[in-house]
C-alpha cells in the first residue's frame, strides 16, 4: 500500500479543529459563546448520522449547538418561520439547513431566508455572489476542505489544470470558483458532457463530485494527477454495507500522485469548515454590533 500517495483528511480536519478551538477559546474570554443551529427536516438516516456527527464535533471545539428536528410533512413556511427565530436571535451566529429536504418544500427559497451573515453553509446567493467576485465571504465547507487539502499537496496551485466532475450548487460550482480564485484553469464537467473521460485525462488536478460509485477510474486519470474524491456512496459489498467514493481507489491508485480515501478524506474536512465558518461568522457578528453601538453612541454624544 502506498501510504505516502494518501491524502489524510482525518488528520488534516484535526489540525484545522485545534485552530478553531483556540480561536473559541479567545471567544470565550471576550464573553463570546459561538454557537451554531442545526435544522433537520424529515427522518433520513444519512442526514441523521451527518447531523450528529456535526454536533459532536461542535461540542469537542467549544461551539455551542442547537438542534432543531421538524416532521416530514413540514411546510416551506414552518420552516422560514424557524428560520425567522433563528436569525433574529443575537445568541445564534450560525444556522446549517441540512439537505436534501422533503421534496413538497421549496429549497432555494428557505436557503435564501437565512441571513447572510448566519449562512455558514455559504449557499444565500450573496455569498454565491460574493464568492464569484473572490470576496472573502462565508464559503461552502465541502470546497473550502478540498481547497485545503490541494494546497497541502501541491503547495502552488496557480496555472494548474483542474478538472472538477460535477455543477451542483453545494459542490462543484463553488469548487470551480474557490480553484479560479487560485489561479488554476478550470473545467466543469457533467452529465451532458461529451467525452468526459477524455477531458478528464488532461487534468493535473480531479474533483470528482458526481454520486457514482467509483464511476472514474485508471481511465479516466493522467499519470501523476492528484485526486480529490468527494463522493459518498452507500454500496452492498457481498451483503454488508459500505462507504465508497465517486473514484475507484484501487484502480486509480497505482496511476496517480495522491489521493483522498473515502471514508477518511473530504468528509470529516467538510465538518471541520464547518465549525470555521461558525467562529467566523460569531466574530463578523459581534464586530457588526460593535460598530453598530459605537455609532449609536457616536450620534448620541
Ligand atoms: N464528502 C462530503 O463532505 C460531501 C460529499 N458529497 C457527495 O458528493 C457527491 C456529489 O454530491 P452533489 O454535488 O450534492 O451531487 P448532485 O447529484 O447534486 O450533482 C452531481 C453532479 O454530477 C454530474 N454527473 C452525474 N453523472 C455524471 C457523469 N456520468 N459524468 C459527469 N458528470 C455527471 C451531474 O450532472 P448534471 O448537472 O448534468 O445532472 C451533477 O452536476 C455525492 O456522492 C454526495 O454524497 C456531497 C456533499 C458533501
Ligand atoms: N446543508 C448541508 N450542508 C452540507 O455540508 C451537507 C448537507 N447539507 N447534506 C449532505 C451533505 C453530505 N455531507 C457530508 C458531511 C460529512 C461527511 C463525513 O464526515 N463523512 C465521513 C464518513 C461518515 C460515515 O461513516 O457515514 C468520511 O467521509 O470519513 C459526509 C458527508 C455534508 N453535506
Amino acid at each position: 500500500m502506498s501510504a505516502h500517495k494518501l491524502i489524510d483528511g482525518k488528520a488534516a480536519a484535526a489540525r484545522v479543529l485545534l485552530q478553531v478551538r483556540e480561536d473559541v477559546a479567545r471567544l470565550h474570554g471576550q464573553a463570546i459563546q459561538p454557537a451554531l443551529a442545526v435544522i433537520l427536516v424529515g427522518s433520513d438516516p444519512a442526514s441523521q448520522v451527518y447531523v450528529r456527527n456535526k454536533i459532536l464535533r461542535a461540542e469537542e471545539v467549544g461551539i455551542r449547538s442547537v438542534e432543531h428536528r421538524l416532521p416530514s410533512d413540514t411546510s416551506t413556511e414552518q420552516l422560514l418561520i424557524l428560520i425567522g427565530q433563528l436569525n433574529a436571535d443575537p445568541a445564534i451566529h450560525g444556522i446549517l439547513l441540512q439537505l436534501p429536504l422533503p421534496a413538497q418544500m421549496d429549497e432555494l427559497r428557505a436557503l435564501e431566508a437565512i441571513a447572510p451573515d448566519k449562512d455558514v453553509d455559504g449557499f444565500h446567493s450573496q455569498n454565491v455572489g460574493g464568492l464569484s467576485q473572490g470576496r472573502a465571504v462565508l464559503t461552502p465547507c465541502t470546497p473550502s476542505g478540498c481547497l485545503y487539502l490541494l494546497e497541502q499537496t501541491c503547495g502552488d496551485l496557480r496555472g494548474k489544470h483542474a478538472v472538477v466532475i460535477g455543477r451542483s450548487n453545494i459542490v462543484g460550482k463553488p469548487m470551480a470558483a474557490l480553484l479560479l480564485k487560485a489561479d488554476c484553469s478550470v473545467t466543469v464537467l457533467h452529465s451532458r458532457s461529451h467525452d468526459a473521460q477524455a477531458l478528464c485525462r488532461q487534468a493535473d488536478i480531479v474533483i470528482a463530485a458526481v454520486g457514482r460509485a467509483r464511476l472514474i477510474d485508471a481511465s479516466w486519470l493522467k499519470p501523476g494527477a492528484v485526486v480529490i474524491d468527494v463522493g459518498i456512496n452507500r454500496i452492498d459489498d457481498d451483503g454488508r454495507s459500505r462507504l465508497v467514493g465517486d473514484v475507484d481507489f484501487d484502480s486509480a491508485l497505482p496511476h496517480v500522485a495522491a489521493i483522498t480515501p473515502v471514508p477518511g478524506g473530504v468528509g470529516p474536512m467538510t465538518i471541520a469548515f464547518l465549525m470555521k465558518n461558525t467562529v467566523a461568522a460569531a466574530l463578523a457578528q459581534h464586530h457588526a454590533l460593535r460598530s453598530q453601538s459605537e455609532a449609536v453612541c457616536h450620534s448620541i454624544y
